[in-house]
């Protein structure tokens, strides 16, 4: 029913309107609006703070289905679900969940999470940003780079080091509200593909915040970042398997039609067994990601879970918006067609919320530490 609802949703809200939110760099504001009275924004979150307490199993096909329908708004969807309510709900104190979490539920308020800087990116444990407690104040200084949402976004979740001796024992996470004074945006990146999202940095320069903003305990941010983007990264590996069925559903569709020598395309066995490999991609990619989502909605570990979804679901991802691209042949590669977008939209989720080469070190890791132990 779930599904049904985000498909239904995203053929009349988002599918219609993707080409020129893509074409214009332009938020999707009513859509997002709209996602908020379905409950799509929070959806993990309890209701008694207006979420729509549902589980990640659930989150996971919606993410997926509003990215079929238009991955900027997968992704914008993503990070206020995962990356910005996530660490509130987990870390937060009741009067922080309170404050930062019911406003940014129904679509009137999102929020955004920074972490990587012009400096650092993978290795996000060498942050420069800095925060220096000053009477009852934080005070914040450094920039942090790519931030999606940043342009839209009404609050922040920033990691910054309270302590530089500690290295990443010594970051902390704070909760900003946007715009407040100290905080100024970057230009807006000029973007290969999920245009309609913003992507900026974030400059702090004596941005100053109340104590109370510290989010969990000094000196675990780091901590609060990595566990943070497991749930992120079943976001980001939906979003992926979104994109893909898109671009198997404009295959499919066009090879159908499509005449060659006398005949739609879709009776020569090239095409087949390039449909062939594109859904089995993609399917071995949900299940995958699926068994990731089960297993945080379980409580259980789904770190190198996470990790396989997202290479398995990205790679797939971007090997099937190619292949589509090669089954329209010209058609695919002008603007008329959707697989261009598609192409363009898949690039990123080999890149954000940890590169392909992250998981990689993120499952040979915990691979060999089950065999070590
Ligand atoms: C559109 C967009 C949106 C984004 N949104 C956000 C956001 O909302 N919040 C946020 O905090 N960040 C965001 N990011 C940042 C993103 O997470 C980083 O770009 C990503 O983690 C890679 O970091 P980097 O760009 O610094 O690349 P680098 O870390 O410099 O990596 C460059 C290359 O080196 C490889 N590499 C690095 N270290 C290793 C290693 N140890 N082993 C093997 N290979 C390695 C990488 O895989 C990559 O191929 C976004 C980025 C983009 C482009």
């Amino acid at each position: 029913m779930l599904r049904q609802t985000c498909r239904d949703f995203a053929e009349r809200e988002l599918v219609p309107a993707a080409a020129q939110l893509d074409r214009e760099h332009r938020f999707p504001a009513a859509q997002v609006k709209k996602m908020g009275s379905l409950g799509l924004l929070a959806m993990d979150v309890p209701e008694q703070y207006k979420g729509a307490g549902l589980d990640y199993l659930a989150y996971s096909i919606a993410v997926e289905e509003i990215s079929r329908g238009c991955a900027s708004t997968g992704v914008i969807m993503s990070v206020n679900n995962s990356l910005y309510l996530g660490p509130i709900l987990k870390f937060g104190s009741e009067e922080q969940k309170q404050k930062w979490i019911a406003p940014f539920t129904s679509g009137d308020k999102i929020g955004c999470f920074a972490l990587s800087e012009p400096g650092n990116g993978s290795d996000a444990g060498a942050a420069s940003t800095v925060a220096r407690l000053d009477g009852d104040e934080w005070v914040l200084n450094g920039t942090k780079a790519w931030i999606t949402n940043a342009w839209d976004a009404s609050a922040t979740v920033v990691f910054a080091t309270t302590d530089k001796s500690l290295k990443h024992k010594g970051i902390s996470a704070f909760l900003v509200p946007m715009p407040t004074a100290g905080l100024s945006l970057g230009k807006k990146e000029d973007k290969l593909g999920i245009r309609a999202s913003s992507t900026a940095n974030l400059i702090f320069e004596d941005c100053r915040i109340p104590k109370a903003n510290l989010l969990g305990q000094p000196g675990m941010g780091f901590k609060i970042a990595m566990q943070t983007l497991d749930g992120g990264r079943i976001g980001i590996a939906s979003q992926a398997l979104g994109i893909a069925q898109a671009a198997l559903d404009c295959a499919v569709d066009y090879a159908e039609k499509r005449m060659a020598f006398g005949a739609p395309i879709t009776k020569l066995q090239a095409v087949q067994f390039k449909l062939a490999d594109m859904a089995v991609a993609l399917e071995g990619a949900r299940l995958l990601t699926w068994r990731a989502a089960v297993l945080k909605d379980k409580g259980k570990p789904f770190t190198k879970e996470a990790a396989m979804a997202k290479l398995a679901a990205s790679e797939a991802a971007t090997a099937i918006s190619h292949q589509a691209i090669q089954i329209l042949g010209g058609m695919g590669y002008v603007t008329e067609m959707p697989a261009e977008r598609h192409y363009r939209d898949a690039r990123i989720t080999e890149i954000y919320e940890g590169t392909s080469e992250i998981q990689r070190l993120v499952i040979a890791g915990q691979l060999l530490k089950a065999y070590r132990s």
